[in-house]
C-alpha cells in the first residue's frame, strides 16, 4: 500500500529548479534511501514533504489510516500532526533545555487536553502528562539517554544529539520518518550502531522511513530501495544492487570507489 505519493513535484527558487518533476512512491513499511551529489535537491525535497516549502507545482498525497489527503503546501505543524516527522541535517535541538524537556516539547504536538485544562490542571491534564512523561522516559531509554535526561542537550556528544533528534521525531508518533543525514559527523562505531537502530526502530514503531545519507555503506546495507537525485531530477530508483551498477548513478554520484 502506498503511504506517500509524490507526482511531478517541482520547486524553483528564481531561475534555479532545485527539485524538478519528481515522481516518488513510498510503500507502507519500506526503508528507502534518497541519495545524490551535494546540491542535488535532497533536503529541498524533504522541505517540500514536510511543509517547509510550498511546491512550485506537483502533488504530494499522504495515505495514512486509510485516509488519503493532499499535503502539498500545508503547514509543517499540520503535516507533523498527520504523521510525518523528520530530523534535520544541522541538528535542531533546544540546546539550553534538558534532554527530557526536548522530548516532552515534541510530544505536545499530540496532546488531547485543551488549553483550559492546561491552565487549571484538570484530572485529564494530569493523566495525560503522566502518560507523556512515561513515554518520554521510554524513548530516552531506547536511545540510552535515560541516564542523561536532566543534562542540557548542548552538553551531549554529537552522536547523542543525533539520537536525541530521532527520539524527538518519534515523540510525535509518526507513520513516516524522514531522516536527513542521520550518520553525519558520527564515527564508524556510532554509524554501525545507528544502522542497527534504524532497522530496529522501523519494526518497533511500525514506521516507513525515507533517509538522506552520504554514507553509502549505511544506505546499501539497510535500504530496500534507493532513489537518486541529480540536479533536482530523479535519475534512478531501484534496489541497492541495481543502483550500484547503474551507469548514470555511477557517473553522477557513486564514482568508481563504492564497493559497499
Ligand atoms: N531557500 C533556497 N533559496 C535558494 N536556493 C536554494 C534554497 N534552498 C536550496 N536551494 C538550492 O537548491 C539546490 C538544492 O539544494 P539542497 O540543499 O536541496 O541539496 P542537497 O541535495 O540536500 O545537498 P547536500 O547533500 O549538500 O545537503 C542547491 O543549488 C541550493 O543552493
Amino acid at each position: 500500500m502506498s503511504l506517500m505519493q509524490v507526482e511531478k513535484l517541482t520547486k524553483s527558487f528564481g531561475g534555479l529548479t532545485a527539485v524538478s518533476n519528481v515522481n516518488m512512491d513510498l510503500q507502507k513499511g519500506e526503508l528507502v534511501g534518497l541519495i545524490g551529489p551535494n546540491g542535488a535537491g535532497k533536503t529541498t525535497l524533504f522541505n517540500l514533504l514536510t511543509g517547509v516549502y510550498v511546491p512550485t507545482s506537483g502533488s504530494i498525497t499522504l495515505n495514512i489510516d486509510g485516509k488519503k489527503q493532499s499535503i502539498a503546501g500545508r503547514k509543517p505543524y499540520d503535516i507533523t500532526k498527520l504523521g510525518v516527522a523528520r530530523t534535520f541535517q544541522n541538528i535542531r535541538l533546544f540546546k539550553d533545555l534538558t534532554v527530557l524537556d526536548n522530548v516532552r516539547i515534541a510530544m505536545h504536538q499530540n496532546v488531547k487536553y485543551g488549553l483550559g485544562a492546561s491552565f487549571i490542571h484538570t484530572p485529564a491534564y494530569y493523566r495525560e502528562e503522566k502518560e507523556l512523561l512515561k513515554m518520554a522516559n521510554e524513548l530516552l531509554e531506547i536511545f540510552k539517554l535515560d541516564n542523561k535526561k536532566n543534562d542540557l542537550s548542548k552538553n551531549l556528544s554529537y552522536g547523542e544529539q543525533r539520537h536525541l533528534e530521532i527520539a524527538r521525531a518519534l515523540a510525535t508518533k509518526p507513520s513516516l520518518l524522514l531522516l536527513d543525514e542521520p550518520a553525519a559527523g558520527m564515527n564508524p562505531a556510532e554509524t554501525a550502531a545507528l544502522t542497527e537502530s534504524i532497522k530496529w526502530l522501523r519494526e518497533e514503531f511500525n514506521l516507513t522511513i525515507l533517509l538522506i545519507e552520504h554514507d553509502m555503506s549505511l544506505v546499501m546495507k539497510i535500504c530496500e530501495r534507493i532513489n537518486v537525485l541529480d540536479y533536482g531530477m530523479l535519475i534512478a530508483s531501484g534496489v541497492p544492487e541495481e543502483i550500484k551498477s547503474n551507469k548514470r548513478v555511477i557517473e553522477a554520484y557513486l564514482g568508481g570507489e563504492v564497493n559497499a
